[in-house]
């Protein structure tokens, strides 16, 4: 990935970062960059995620998904980061009209979901690194039933990936469904680039090893330095301008097919940064249409936003035909492609000339290198902020005071604290 933030400076936006300010902190960034090194040299949880481009064995997973190559839907039974790597990738690079995600519980849209579907052509991937998650067990317990009561064999059309232990590895187990492992040391939202996110983008018909081979060569690029290295560059500076007010990041893509890697980010970002008080909080928004409803919060509304524009060097495109309507001369000889590039360019401008922050992101095309290379930068980014700001990069407390609370509410527990109501009917 390629990161301009010469629109984050002082001498262009406010909040700003000075130059002078940028040499100093560029310090921390070596210091930081130690810490990560060594984090990864030992395999630390957390730190070994950013190995996986060496780690990863794309050649297993491809053995592992080779029997069900002929699914008509691949549906992913997952939440949070056991769901939405797979999801970033497939939507980014894949056949999503194949690809399905079961990641939440509102019984309308599970509903709809497997009413739309032929379960008998369907290969279920259960996902979870806990193997205890909620939500994911009793959704693929749906998923169960539904496949017995449509006369499917479900242990012919299952396989997981999960932990050493828990309810899903005993299933597993006790079942004989083929079993993929979580790498030991890696974080659920920081998986994309491994056995929880690339059997799915395989099956989906994505270059697995291609998305490797753009995560490799980001990491090759991890310095001691944020101005050699773009991942470094997005963390500190998102780091830096969340320092000096700006705690909310709108990740703006100008592509559709990187609409879900905004959600993909918001959880890499709010789970891993925000502690402590700390972190900035993700927002996600899509280039253009969302210049015709938030831009206009993001240049007139209150100074506490950057804006993390990201877009395409290069993509495929459709002309514009011609017409003879009145006043639409500009759009002659323009195609979808020119129009967007123009409107990332102007909404870019934009906020310059009103002097909201921003970060240009750019990837050369919505293909397999880029994108491996978009997902591994922006968690060693991650990885850097959360050295920066001093906080538990790896753990998620308080999730996990909510999980705890809705399974004891389940179980007839309602000792749940007090909270004030105030009603209007
Ligand atoms: O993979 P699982 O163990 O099922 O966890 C799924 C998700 O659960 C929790 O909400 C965690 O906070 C997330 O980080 C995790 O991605």
């Amino acid at each position: 990935m390629h990161v301009d933030v010469g629109n984050a400076l002082s001498e262009a936006a406010t909040p700003g970062v000075p130059r002078d300010a940028l040499d100093r902190l560029d310090d921390r960034v070596a210091d930081a960059h130690r810490r990560i090194s060594e984090g990864m040299d030992a395999g630390e949880f957390g730190y070994a995620a950013l190995n996986l481009p060496e780690t990863v064995d794309a050649g297993e997973i491809r053995a592992a998904v080779e029997p069900f190559a002929d699914a008509d839907t691949v549906l992913t039974v997952g939440i949070g980061g056991s769901a939405l790597g797979a999801a970033a990738l497939c939507d980014a690079l894949g056949d999503d009209t194949r690809t399905e995600f079961l990641d939440n519980v509102d019984p309308a849209g599970v509903r709809d979901l497997l009413d739309g579907i032929d379960l008998s052509t369907t290969v279920m991937h259960v996902v979870s690194r806990s193997g205890t998650t909620a939500e994911t067990l009793a959704n693929f317990l749906v998923v169960r039933d539904a496949m017995q009561d449509a006369g499917v064999d479900w242990t012919e059309r299952t396989f997981v990936t999960t932990g050493p232990d828990g309810n899903l590895r005993d299933l597993a187990d006790a079942h004989d469904l083929p079993a993929l492992s979580v790498p030991d040391g890696v974080p659920g939202r920081f998986s994309a680039l491994s056995t929880v996110g690339l059997p799915v983008a395989a099956l989906a018909g994505v270059d697995i090893e291609g998305v490797v081979a753009g995560a490799r060569e980001e990491r090759d690029s991890l310095t001691g330095s944020l101005f050699d290295c773009p991942a470094y560059a997005y963390g500190a500076l998102a780091y830096a301008l969340d320092s000096r007010g700006a705690g909310v990041n709108a990740v703006m893509p100008y592509s559709e097919g990187l609409e879900t890697f905004a959600e993909w980010f918001a959880q890499l970002w709010a789970e891993s940064l925000g502690k402590d008080g700390l972190g900035q909080t993700p927002v996600r928004a899509l280039g253009a249409t969302d210049q015709h409803s938030q831009l206009q919060l993001y240049r007139a509304g209150p100074r506490d936003k950057m804006v993390s524009l990201v877009t395409l060097r290069d993509r495929p495109d459709v002309p514009i035909p011609s017409s003879d309507l009145d006043g639409l001369d500009y759009l002659d000889g323009a195609s979808l492609g020119s129009l967007l590039d123009a409107e990332f360019r102007a909404t870019e401008a934009s906020l310059a000339e009103s002097g909201c922050p921003s970060v240009r992101v750019e990837l050369d095309a919505l293909d397999p290198e880029s994108v491996g290379g978009l997902l591994y930068g922006m968690e060693a980014a991650c990885v850097l902020a959360g050295e920066l700001y001093g906080v538990e990069t790896f753990t998620q407390p308080a999730v996990e005071w909510g999980k705890t609370a809705a399974r004891g509410l389940l179980r007839g527990d309602e000792s749940l604290p007090e909270t004030p109501s105030l009603r209007v009917e």
